[in-house]
């Protein structure tokens, strides 16, 4: 079996919860405050420039030109792919200067979390530290327009939604996690046990992230 899969089973209960997440529910339903979509969106731009260095840090200690091909297409894949739709909303909300804003706390504990992994360990690490990002945005896009197909189509968020439920989402993940496949292969079980609590740590900074971009107060 992928260990992957292993992985993600190990945090599964973490998982469904997102898809239940009120933060979630209204996107899909369209009631979400676009004060609560700007924190998101703010943070989340935020997040993916951060991101992009945790990669980077992967890059510096691939092993191989085809390592190095992975990594940098990831952080392009970031920088150049996932931005896009951040920056289009920062614009429709007037943000400018957004990299001037600050990372609110659980924002930068989990990208400190990730960077730490990746910093101290080598690429079984910084995979499980940084797929549930990846891997967890792809079920909650295909699970929510599999149980709410219309609201997600009527939403006025459904580009959110959608871009994660793609087809070519779910490819560009599949390929992304047979990639890691093949790092956990020849590992011990003692190594991958610790690989399945930092991916379960990092499954839960991503409820954080939900939490904190739902609060009511900033
Ligand atoms: C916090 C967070 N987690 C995951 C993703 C999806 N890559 C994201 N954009 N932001």
């Amino acid at each position: 079996m992928s260990f992957v899969k292993e992985m993600i089973g190990h945090s599964m209960d973490l998982w469904e919860g997102y898809v239940s997440h009120p933060f979630l529910q209204e996107l899909t339903s369209g009631a979400l405050p676009q004060e609560k979509l700007k924190r998101y969106i703010v943070q989340d731009s935020l997040y993916l420039r951060e991101y992009a260095r945790i990669f980077a840090v992967g890059l510096l200690k691939a092993p191989s030109m085809q390592d190095m091909a992975h990594l940098s297409s990831l952080i392009s894949g970031t920088v150049q792919g996932e931005y896009l739709t951040r920056d289009r909303y920062l614009r429709e909300f007037g943000v400018k200067d957004w990299e001037a804003e600050s990372l609110l706390p659980e924002n930068q504990a989990y990208l400190d979390y990730m960077m730490g992994e990746a910093q101290r360990g080598e690429l079984p690490e910084i995979f499980a530290a940084v797929l549930p990002c990846m891997l967890s945005y792809c079920y909650i896009g295909r699970e929510l327009m599999r149980r709410y197909p219309e609201q997600v189509a009527a939403s006025p968020y459904a580009d959110l939604i959608q871009d994660y439920g793609s087809d070519s989402y779910y490819e560009l993940c599949r390929s992304d996690a047979a990639y890691a496949d093949t790092l956990y292969g020849p590992l011990s079980l003692e190594r991958k046990a610790h690989l399945k609590e930092i991916f379960r740590t990092a499954s839960d900074y991503e409820m954080k992230f939900w939490d904190m971009s739902y609060r009511e107060e900033m």
